[in-house]
């Protein structure tokens, strides 16, 4: 049986660290299961094509969905979201990410503005309900995920500056135009960030805009797990009508 333990950042959005999500050796086994895989990442465009874009220079790559190793820690991301998730929702495809030094992905949300059709002839609407993003390898100075507008929830204000402490190191403040904002999460493997994108209506929040900071020196690998949620279909939104042609918006949060 698989141990891990969770500690709560932010309630408000909600954002969730869990040690040891994957073991070590998970990690690496996760790892080899992916790395021929690896092309240059692309950003997911809520219309339209996907597209390579100067923000995102990391490498990504599909895990198999029905490799028992990877069916085991879908199963325990879906037990961490209890109700959260319907036992007919899916996942997306696990997705690899790989960054070497200088290497990063920019400020982005992990959720679309519009929902997205599911490709099996249902005309379900989907959107990535929430994010797990699980630390494979951290084997690199830098290189944290960074979301500037989550702000850690303290009972004691005068807690603030012991922060690092109580996270021991595994969490920072972080910096943004020389200011104090927002949190990191350190790269350490095994260790995974769980926070909500979507709300019950399904309407994205975008206090959940993160980024993969430039790797300053060595290689650090991670996991992105995208549970779906269902918010009707496509005859609910249009109303049987042509919906109109809106700009592709792909997430990103500034260009
Ligand atoms: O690399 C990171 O720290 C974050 C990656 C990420 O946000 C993503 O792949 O959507
Ligand atoms: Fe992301």
């Amino acid at each position: 049986m698989h141990q891990y333990t969770s500690e709560i950042i932010s309630l408000d959005p909600l954002v969730i660290y869990i040690n040891n999500f994957t073991s070590s050796q998970e990690a690496e086994e996760f790892i080899n299961l992916g790395s021929d895989e690896f092309v240059e990442s692309f950003i997911s465009r809520s219309r339209g094509a996907n597209t390579r874009v100067t923000g995102r220079t990391s490498q990504s790559a599909p895990l198999p969905m029905e490799h028992p190793l990877v069916d085991c820690l879908l199963s325990r991301a879906r037990t961490f979201m209890g109700s959260m998730m319907l036992p007919h929702e899916p996942f997306s495809v696990p997705q690899l990410v790989r960054y070497f030094p200088s290497q990063k992905y920019d400020l982005h949300t992990d959720f679309w503005p519009e929902h997205q059709i599911m490709n099996d002839g249902s005309n379900r609407l989907f959107n990535r309900v929430a994010s797990f993003f699980v630390f494979l390898r951290d084997n690199c100075t830098e290189g944290e995920t960074y979301f500037p507008l989550v702000e850690p929830s303290h009972t004691d204000p005068h807690a603030a500056h012991d922060f690092e402490k109580l996270y021991g190191g595994k969490v920072a403040r972080g910096q943004m135009e020389g200011e104090e904002k927002g949190v990191k999460f350190k790269p350490i493997t095994g260790n995974a960030v769980f926070w909500v994108n979507v709300d019950e209506e399904g309407k994205g929040d975008r206090r959940l805009i993160h980024a993969g900071l430039p790797v300053k020196e060595g290689e650090k690998i991670g996991l992105n797990l995208w549970p779906r949620k269902f918010f009707g279909t496509v005859d609910d939104l249009e109303g049987g009508k042509k919906k109109k042609e809106k700009k592709a918006w792909s997430g990103k949060w500034k260009e």
